[in-house]
């Protein structure tokens, strides 16, 4: 595996504050490359839409809400087809490959990138790598045509397979070169992203023509920059079915608990956004938000008050909570997955475990504690109808970026505005959630204590000032 890319930053500044962070392009580094028209411009569906293209110097601005003597923060160039495109429909040979953990919408996103490029720039050689990153040297290939790909939306999974680990970036570059593949479209979350970033600048480093597109899917929602990621929807609305089951459950006997543990390796959205859903749950524990079991106004003693009012409760717990010293026992430090993620053991259980040990030592409270973990459930279905409209947004516009000769970029919305994001943006840090505004919400929602002390609050601070800047903000 290699480290991420060391692309240097392309800014373009102007008057009045003007800061655009551009994504290369291949003209960068073959300035004699010919353009084309649009095949767009004689497409029957496209060319009775006004204002169909966008111009070249449209941007997207990160920051929305400005302060009067703030600065007006970063622009990105924003999506969409444009006049002129750097390939001939009959010269592209694309590629598409998914990696890292399913997610809904994958299929969507496979299918749309091919119909994409046969229905709106007549593109007629779209191959499928199977199986993840490795696939590009290790596994079969597939010929993905409209016809192969033609309800596939309908399904979870992904039909090209995928895998964690096997980055091998000059052996990916060489298959890429051998085959003539000359556009990359590569679907995955922030470690793929990263993996892409690398390609990139292989590509780049050898001077092909070769652009290369990332489209970020994961229901962890944890890639800066982009609104939200594709699949997270779905996964949040999945996440109701437990909670709603624990819920049930819980309330139909006495001294009932529901335990739900969700996924988020390293962040809590899934987590933060099913419980705001949900409204039946009393508590939520995310990674970011330490908490204690025991102690004045810690976790066990809010589940006995809870449970002396309500007579029942619902706990959500993040697959990535606990992480602090208090529950360090319960971690593998040193296991990682083959993608270099750090592997962790059951929080769920673990708090299942600690609370039923609670209540059995200290004769106060008999409990029925059952513990849910719909953990693959939430992500291997089908996406929903917004997930499905989303991804083929994502497909098209990294089509057309593609097209355009934008290379090194992943393609997402910015304030509801698909834009072009350089790799390098989103690579270095992880979106997580930040104790604000949406976390007050919630607590405010749940009625729960923060578990934080004072040194806690501090750093959460610290942690939301680091996390911003982190994203650019
Ligand atoms: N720093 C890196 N450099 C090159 N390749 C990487 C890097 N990090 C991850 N990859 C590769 O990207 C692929 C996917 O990474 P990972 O398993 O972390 O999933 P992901 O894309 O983050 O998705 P998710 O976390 O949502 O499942 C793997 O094949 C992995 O080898
Ligand atoms: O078991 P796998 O496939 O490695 O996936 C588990 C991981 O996938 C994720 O959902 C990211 O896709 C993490 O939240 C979780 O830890
Ligand atoms: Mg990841």
């Amino acid at each position: 595996m290699c480290s991420e890319g060391k692309t240097t930053p392309k800014i373009v500044r102007g008057e009045g504050g003007y800061v655009l962070e551009d994504v290369p392009h291949l003209i960068d580094y073959l300035p004699d490359l010919p353009t084309y028209p649009n095949p767009l411009q004689d497409n029957p569906a496209y060319s009775v839409v006004n204002q169909y293209f966008v111009d070249v110097n449209d941007n997207v601005a990160q920051k929305i809400v400005v302060h009067k003597s703030s600065p007006r923060g970063m622009l990105f160039r924003r999506a969409g087809p444009h006049q002129r495109v750097c390939f001939e429909s009959d010269e592209v040979h694309a590629c598409i490959v998914t990696c890292g953990g399913l997610c809904p919408g994958l299929n969507t996103a496979i299918g749309e990138i091919v119909c994409g490029l046969y229905g709106m720039y007549v593109v007629r050689k779209v191959l499928g790598i199977e199986g993840g990153y490795r696939g590009f040297y290790s596994s079969n290939t597939t010929n993905l045509t409209q016809k192969s790909v033609n309800d596939i939306h309908k399904r979870g999974g992904t039909i090209l397979c995928t895998s964690r680990g096997g980055h091998d970036t000059l052996k990916i570059v060489d298959s890429i070169e051998d085959r003539g593949i000359n556009q990359v479209y590569i679907i995955g979350g922030d470690g793929t992203q990263k993996g892409a970033s690398v390609i990139f600048e292989e590509i780049q480093r050898r001077g092909l023509k070769v652009a290369v597109a990332g489209i970020p899917k994961m229901i962890d929602n944890d890639i800066v920059v982009i609104d939200q990621s594709s699949g997270f929807d779905t996964a949040v609305e999945e996440a109701q079915r437990a909670i709603n089951a624990a819920h049930v459950e819980a309330e139909s006997i006495e001294n009932g608990i529901g335990v739900v543990k969700l996924m988020g390796r390293y962040s809590g959205f899934i987590a933060m956004y099913a419980t705001l859903a949900s409204r039946d749950v009393d508590c939520c524990l995310i990674p970011g938000s330490p908490f204690r079991l025991e102690g004045k106004g810690e976790l066990l003693e809010f589940i006995e008050k809870r449970l002396k009012e309500n007579g029942h409760m619902v706990i959500v717990v993040a697959e990535g909570a606990g992480q602090d010293p208090t529950v360090e026992s319960m971690r593998s430090v040193d296991h990682q997955d083959a993608s270099g993620n750090k592997l962790l053991l059951d929080v769920g259980l673990w708090l299942s475990q600690k609370i039923t040990d609670h209540f059995t030592r200290n004769k106060k409270m008999h409990i029925n504690l059952k513990y849910i973990d719909p953990t693959y459930m939430i992500r291997a279905i089908p996406r929903n109808a917004s997930d499905n409209i989303y991804c083929t947004l994502l497909a098209h516009s990294a089509i057309h970026g593609a097209m355009a000769g934008y290379t090194g970029f992943t393609v997402g919305p910015v304030n509801g505005r698909h834009a072009y994001i350089p790799f390098h943006r989103i690579t270095g840090v992880q979106n997580v959630v930040v104790t604000d505004r949406m976390w007050a919400r919630l607590l405010s929602s749940t009625n729960q204590p923060s578990f934080l002390s004072s040194k806690d609050v501090e750093d959460a601070k610290k942690g939301a000032t680091d996390a911003a800047v982190g994203r650019g903000e």
